[in-house]
């Protein structure tokens, strides 16, 4: 039996929509695989009485189809689904390098992006490969149809997941069908700003280019409580604030020291709205781990 750890991912980061994504230290999902005629899943852990253990309907099963690697397939969820936080992508990536592995199919990490994508297919109706990449490369990726480009980035990070629940398709319903040029440019100086400072390991730059006035606005209003949340964030010492995902999740980039306080304004920002919520106190990190 082979075991992978792949992290959860936190993808868009404001200014770079179905382009950008991060791998986070923490939470992460562990998968478990062994060869078998027919692919069956098994799922536990965070959130798994909502996910499907039909191999149709799971995104390691279009992967364990995708790679002809039938398994069964043990999934132990560290991140909880319709989160924000990448939970299908996890899982995805993670089957797509333990079958990569029991299978010798011998496909480099970056031939594995598109392959655990199909795995997002399934339950978003889209191939994105902007969580699936970092969750197999780690670090900061920018996912494009030319392919995947990564930096190896060390920023600190504040995730903090409510207790709402927003599937990716409802959020992509409300993306906005187009932008004024002014918006462009400003996404441009923003996603430009985001890369130098992720170079740099710059948390201000970072949060500096996190802002973004076109999909986030209209997300935000799926998120009971997200202004506060925000605005609380940045009273604590956030460099940057915006949805995680496709959300509900909340991320802000910070400096190391202010990661304990931003955390805790976020989750009293959520409570003073009424909605539980939990933290993670994270950092970009690496992709999926590979143990024996
Ligand atoms: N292995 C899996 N892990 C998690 N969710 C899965 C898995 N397989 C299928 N699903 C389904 O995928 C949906 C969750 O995926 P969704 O893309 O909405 O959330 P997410 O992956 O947390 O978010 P995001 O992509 O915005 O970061 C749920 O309906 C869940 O049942
Ligand atoms: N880029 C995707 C990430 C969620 O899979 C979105 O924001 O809809």
């Amino acid at each position: 039996m082979l075991t992978v750890r792949a992290p959860a991912t936190s993808a868009n980061l404001g200014s770079g929509f179905d382009v950008f994504g991060v791998a986070l230290s923490r939470p992460a999902d562990v998968v478990r695989v062994e060869k078998a005629d027919r692919t069956t899943i098994e799922v536990t852990g965070a959130g798994s009485q909502y996910i499907p253990e039909d191999p149709e309907k799971n995104t390691v099963g279009a992967v364990a189809e995708a790679l002809s690697a039938p398994a069964h397939i043990e999934i132990d969820k560290g991140v909880r689904p319709a989160s924000g936080l990448g939970s299908s992508a996890a899982s995805a990536a993670a089957a797509a390098v333990a079958l990569n592995e029991l299978y010798d199919r011998g496909k480099t990490r970056k031939e594995l992006v598109p392959i655990a994508a199909k795995g997002e297919a399934v339950v978003s109706g889209d191939a994105h490969d902007d969580n699936v990449a970092p969750a197999i490369l780690g670090g900061f990726t920018i996912a494009t149809d030319d392919g995947v480009r990564t930096v190896d980035a060390d920023v600190p990070l504040v995730a903090c997941l409510p207790d709402i629940v927003v599937s990716t398709r409802d959020a992509r319903r409300v993306v906005p069908d187009g932008a004024k040029v002014s918006q462009l440019v400003e996404t441009v100086g923003n996603a430009a700003t985001l890369t130098t400072g992720m170079h740099r390991d710059d948390p201000d730059l970072v949060g500096a280019g996190m802002y973004d006035s076109v999909v986030t606005p209209a997300r935000a209003k799926l998120i009971d409580g997200y202004d506060d949340v925000r605005e609380a964030a940045f009273d604590a010492g956030a460099t940057g604030v915006t949805i995680s995902g496709a959300g509900p999740t909340v991320i802000a980039a910070c400096h190391e020291g202010d990661r304990r306080d931003v955390g805790v304004a976020m989750l009293d920002a959520f409570d003073a709205h009424g909605v539980d919520s939990q933290v993670y106190q994270t950092r970009i990190g690496e992709g999926a781990t590979l143990f024996d």
